[in-house]
């Protein structure tokens, strides 16, 4: 009350008791956000979120909140919200123009209830590039909310712990979203339930479509050359030749690229999984109308150099009935530090979901015309877009510095010691004769190309005549980014069968097995040169493991039942025979594919496990044997 211009002193100043609303109004806005509240519990990467939820935002607004793995669809602001938002604004002094259009509403029902170190960086809210401000309320049991900062300097102080009470108001503001993160720490005495609201600002909306059948496109001849301007409307109606883009967003680390699912209600290709692509404008240069679409789409900017113009080709399909007629212009942005799928903004009128697709899931795709994928039709279009893309990966692993993962992650697994083999001449299977000469150290065997012992375990669905493949990590040292199976070196003094049990269960999770379901095939000799300085020098014992097996392994495992090793594999998929072993026979073979030498694998390999399927067929179709008595 100290009028303008004179100082008094406080000598107590105790925040934390005080409420800006009598507290029996806070037990009515608790209750009533409580009772009125569609709470979600959505389930992420891992497994439910210990806490529930809402996203809420202003009528008009449709963006969902996307974060850590789930998407959370919106719910339009109820009355009680305006309440909330007049009562507490002024203390931020915000008029009701500024009021924030979106908050995040938290219900933690117990002390189990949290919420893990995170930011709220999302694309929406912008914060990692201007100053923002989050305004956040508690109601119920007070928590302890902390902040940590994410590059401290030395000697700093690393961690932040506020108390946030019934009713206490904070804000984070500025740049703090960057520089720090925050969480709800899970608190073990057993506690009442709180109600968190943050409140923002939405600072990337869906781009405000105008009509889209008024917009103003070129029609072309059969040269391509413009002939006159028609609107969208009539363009698609009549299926006259017009202009149109494909982006694809090449994640260079995953090898994978960006796709959209298409909203059910779309006219056209509704429900079905595609790139970012868009019509160009009357006028407009093909790289123009790809930034427009990608900006307006995904909220992705890149600069004009970024976009590699591939190639262009006449496609006609139908959809909806319609005939559609295109030149397509195809461009793609290749990405070293692709971003995360939860930071890329869609807009839910156009896509259901985004996520990156495996180069060889798109690959089959084409292959089997799968109907979930929006393809084109003209043959050249896939030959030359995967051309492209292979390019740009092998060319991208090429530059990463060779450093087996491992050895990055621990620098331990150099340091292993394998059995070096002296004459491979003498050996028929290395641990029946004295060739093991002396112990070597793994990082050595590489680099010295000493020629020492390793096993490929191949999983065989014998019903279907298929293998189970494995895309190598990019950054391994050996055949980085390739299709192969799972392989594993045979330290010192192992025996090889325990080692292909514990290589498949490392590389793809496969819990049951054991050592009896597998087969040992044969040893082969490998000598290649894998991109190093040396050659990789391996005898190694090949071993197949079947399935399904009565005993523990039932049925097939489906791709997505199996957890594939971190920094080792990033994709798996089942492939023919037929075509393992025209990738075997291609010459040169493909590059995305290791491709064993020698006559084992080009004979003995395929005609083995062929053998396996025709048996398991029989012995599938025989009738049961009678009852003996
Ligand atoms: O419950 C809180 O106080 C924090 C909530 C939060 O960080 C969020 O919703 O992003
Ligand atoms: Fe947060």
């Amino acid at each position: 009350m100290a009028p303008k211009g004179l100082k008094w002193k406080v000598v107590l100043s105790d925040e934390s008791r005080r409420s800006y609303v009598p507290s029996a109004r806070l037990g009515d806005f608790f209750k009533t956000i409580y009772g009125k509240t569609a709470w979600e519990q959505p389930e992420g990467p891992q497994g439910l979120l210990p806490r529930k939820t809402v996203w809420m935002v202003k009528s008009g607004c449709q963006c969902p909140y996307r974060y850590g793995g789930v998407t959370i669809k919106p719910q339009e602001f109820p009355d009680w919200m305006t309440e909330l938002l007049r009562t507490y604004m002024p203390y931020c002094g915000k008029s009701e123009e500024e009021w924030p259009d979106s908050c995040n509403v938290n219900l933690y029902e117990d002390g189990s209830h949290a919420v893990g170190w995170h930011t709220d960086d999302e694309a929406l809210f912008q914060s990692l590039h201007q100053d923002v401000a989050i305004v956040s309320l508690s109601l119920g049991q007070p928590r302890k909310f902390d902040l940590r900062k994410n590059w401290p300097e030395e000697g700093e102080r690393l961690q932040e712990r506020l108390h946030l009470g019934n009713g206490a108001l904070a804000t984070m503001e500025g740049m703090l979203q960057k520089h720090y993160m925050h969480r709800i720490a899970r608190d073990d005495e057993s506690l009442g339930p709180r109600i968190n609201l943050t409140w923002r600002w939405i600072k990337k909306h869906a781009d405000v479509k105008e009509n889209k059948d008024h917009q103003v496109l070129d029609t072309l001849d059969a040269e391509g050359s413009c002939i006159f301007t028609r609107t969208r409307g009539a363009v698609t109606e009549k299926g006259l030749w017009h202009r149109y883009v494909h982006v694809w967003v090449l994640n260079l680390p995953d090898s994978a690229v960006l796709m959209q699912l298409r909203a059910p209600e779309k006219k056209r290709f509704g429900g079905m999984w595609n790139c970012t692509s868009g019509f160009v404008m009357s006028g407009m240069p093909s790289l123009e109308a790809c930034k427009h679409h990608l900006d307006t789409e995904s909220g992705l900017r890149y600069e004009d150099h970024m976009y590699e113009f591939v190639f262009s080709c006449k496609n006609t399909s139908v959809a909806n009935g319609e005939e559609i007629k295109q030149l397509i212009d195809v461009y793609v942005v290749s990405l070293k530090r692709p971003p995360e799928l939860h930071k890329i903004y869609y807009d839910i009128k156009e896509a259901t979901e985004l996520k990156y697709v495996g180069i060889g899931e798109l690959e089959q795709a084409y292959q089997n015309q799968d109907p979930n994928f929006v393809l084109v039709s003209t043959p050249e279009y896939a030959r030359r877009l995967f051309h492209f893309l292979h390019k740009k990966i092998r060319i991208y692993i090429e530059m990463l510095p060779k450093i087996d993962s491992d050895e990055e992650r621990h620098n331990k697994k150099g340091q292993q010691l394998l059995d070096r083999i002296g004459d491979v001449n003498k050996l028929r299977r290395a641990q029946d004769l004295g060739v093991v000469v002396e112990p070597c150290k793994r990082i050595d065997a590489y680099s010295e190309s000493v020629w020492h012992r390793a096993v490929h375990v191949w999983v065989f669905d014998v019903e279907s005549c298929r293998l189970l493949l494995l895309l190598r990590s990019p950054k391994k040292r050996h055949f980085g980014g390739r299709w192969n199976c799972s392989t594993g070196h045979i330290k010192m003094g192992d025996p090889a069968l325990p080692t292909a049990l514990k290589s498949v269960k490392d590389d793809v999770g496969l819990g049951n097995v054991t050592e009896n379901d597998f087969e040992y095939l044969f040893q082969t000799l490998v000598e290649m040169d894998t991109g190093g300085d040396a050659f990789l020098k391996q005898v190694v014992d090949v071993y197949l493991l079947s399935v399904p097996n009565e005993e523990t392994c039932p049925v097939i495992p489906d791709l997505t039942s199996l957890s594939l090793a971190k920094g080792e594999v990033d994709q798996v998929m089942y492939l023919e025979l037929d075509r393992l072993q025209e990738v075997y026979t291609t010459s040169p073979p493909p590059h995305d594919f290791v491709v064993f030498p020698g006559d084992d694998y080009q004979t003995r390999f395929f005609f083995n496990l062929r053998q396996r399927h025709k048996k398991y067929l029989e012995k599938v179709a025989e009738p049961p044997e009678p009852p003996m008595f």
